[in-house]
């Protein structure tokens, strides 16, 4: 399986992962000990001996806070721990770790668990609901997180913050604990990276409790976090015998007004190792995308025929239309040559909103293979208001229309037709600015163009431009990023030899 230490698992694969491991031979309770040993360990890392609160729901997130509570008691740490619901209640592996605390247990009562934030605690450890949350949060538990979020308590929690779905990252109800830190087992889940999930676990450890990875082979998950290893051997560099057809012509269609666009596209793309970049463009705006980049081929295209028998030529591997393409009928018809020539065709901007309200025309039209690359608006004009959560949208549209989907964002989901994802969690929010989405279309172009597959260039696409786009602080512009990529691209070079 590709890049197994990079999948997410949905909290019904993680309750699947669970018992694969007891199946195998894995006491669930040495699981629960690790999971709150690696808790304990979290907060002895941040913080010096305070007073700490530990809240225990009434599931194995509470069994893990009981284990939490046991080490930092025993390590000298002054411990108060509020049990919600009857500590007769608690069953399994929860039952056997609430046995071996020697502390008191105090019930979570709406008044106690305020009390006990407001008047005694430094700190507090989240274990009320993890996985197994199934409704909103209410009484005692609503009270209490209400108070740790009033008082900005500094909090780690267990798996999730109580509150949160970990399959959509979106609260369950209109509460949810705002987390300073998020101890997760094994994998982590969706919601830890997409928004607000990724804000409100604060900074997300992942510990490896004893699950074997191998039980990953039966639960078969299809979403990884976006990294290199999902990609990295699929990158193309020169050696000796490189011809510069090699890697592929990438051809950007470029409009008559903004210009702009298609020329940060075509600097990323020349950035990116594509081996000639084309930009095709009406004689009234030729000399403008001429300027300044001399490596770029300019050609002429006045009309939808001429850039349509620009396509004769075998030799372009790829096609890019979008940026500043505008949105006449002559730019859907160069769209719809496009999608008829069988090219590796990327979709941006424009292009997408040729197609607004009729993702089918554009399924329809597909001979090759496609990426469309979205924002919230492009996305909501081509496809409509839909329903559910960032990666179910991703997932859903990409099947509809038989290419890959980039929704792009600080938590960019990259969705293929037949199912698998990538939430990308390395972008920096500089890249809110003009034109970064038309420097990340000429990056996912260029990688099409050196023959990588829709999927893992989009993927490769958008983890690059966030990594060229890393620390620059406030100021980036999109004129930036394009000569940042080869820093990035060496770093993946040596990676890979390594
Ligand atoms: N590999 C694993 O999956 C492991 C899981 N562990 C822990 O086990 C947790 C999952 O345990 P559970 O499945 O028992 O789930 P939880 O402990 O998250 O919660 C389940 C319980 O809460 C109740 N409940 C759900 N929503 C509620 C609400 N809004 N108000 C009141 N009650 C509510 C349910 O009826 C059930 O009794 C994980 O999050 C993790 O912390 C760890 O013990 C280690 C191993
Ligand atoms: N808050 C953010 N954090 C991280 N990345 C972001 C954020 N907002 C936008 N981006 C990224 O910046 C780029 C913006 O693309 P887009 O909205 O198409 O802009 P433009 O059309 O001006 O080029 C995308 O790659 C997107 O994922
Ligand atoms: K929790």
């Amino acid at each position: 399986m590709k890049a197994p230490e990079n999948l997410l698992l949905t909290t019904k694969e993680m309750g699947r992962a669970d018992r694969a491991a007891v199946e195998r031979g894995v006491p669930g309770a040495e699981l629960m000990a690790a999971a709150g040993l690696a808790v304990a360990r979290c907060v002895e890392r941040r913080w010096a001996p305070c007073r700490t609160l530990v809240l225990c729901g009434p599931g194995n997130n509470g069994g893990d806070g009981f284990v939490a509570a046991r080490v930092l008691a025993a390590a000298g740490w002054p411990v108060r721990l509020l049990l919600l619901g009857d500590r007769d209640a608690l069953r399994g592996d929860a039952a056997h770790h609430a046995a071996l605390w020697e502390g008191a247990v105090e019930p979570l009562s709406e008044a106690a668990g305020r009390a006990a934030v407001e008047d005694w605690a430094d700190l507090a450890i989240d274990a009320l609901f993890g996985a197994g949350l199934s409704r909103a949060l209410e009484g005692p538990a609503a009270a209490v997180v209400e108070a740790l979020n009033r008082k900005a308590l500094p909090s780690v929690a267990v798996d999730v913050p109580s509150g949160l779905s970990g399959d959509s990252g979106r609260p369950l109800g209109a509460l949810c604990l705002r987390a300073t830190a998020t101890v997760t087992f094994f994998r982590k889940k969706p919601g830890h990276l997409l928004l607000p999930g990724r804000q409100l676990c604060g900074d997300l450890e992942l510990a490896q409790i004893g699950v074997p990875a191998a039980v990953l082979e039966e639960i078969a998950p299809s979403v990884w976090e976006n990294a290199p290893p999902l990609w990295r051997d699929r990158l193309r560099w020169r050696d000796p015998a490189s011809h510069k057809y090699d890697f592929g012509h990438l051809l950007i269609a470029g409009g008559r007004v903004m210009t702009g666009a298609a020329r940060l596209a075509a600097r990323a793309a020349l950035r990116c190792g594509a081996g000639l970049v084309s930009l095709a463009a009406p004689e009234a705006a030729r000399g403008t995308y001429q300027q300044r980049l001399d490596s770029l081929i300019v050609l002429p295209a006045d009309t939808p025929e001429a850039y349509a028998a620009l396509l004769e030529d075998r030799r372009k591997s790829a096609l890019l239309l979008g940026p500043g393409l505008g949105t006449d009928p002559a730019a859907r018809l160069q769209v719809e040559a496009a999608l008829a020539s069988g090219r590796a065709t990327l979709l941006d901007a424009d292009a997408l909103t040729c197609f607004a309200g009729a993702p089918q025309d554009l399924a329809a039209r597909r001979k090759g293979p496609l990426v469309v690359t979205p924002h919230e608006g492009e996305f909501a004009r081509l496809f409509g208001e839909r329903g559910g959560d960032k990666l179910q949208r991703a997932r859903a549209a990409a099947a509809e229309i038989g290419g890959t989907l980039v929704l792009k964002g600080y938590d960019s989901v990259v969705a293929a037709p037949d199912g698998r994802a990538a939430i990308n969690a390395a972008a920096p929010p500089e890249l809110a600015t003009a034109g970064a989405g038309d420097v990340l279309s000429g990056v996912i172009a260029a990688l099409l163009a050196q023959g990588l597959p829709p999927f893992e260039a989009a993927a490769a696409g958008v983890w690059i431009q966030g990594r060229a786009a890393q620390d620059f602080g406030p100021g980036l512009i999109a004129d930036d990023i394009p000569d940042r990529l080869p820093a990035v691209l060496s770093i993946l070079q040596a990676e890979g030899a390594a």
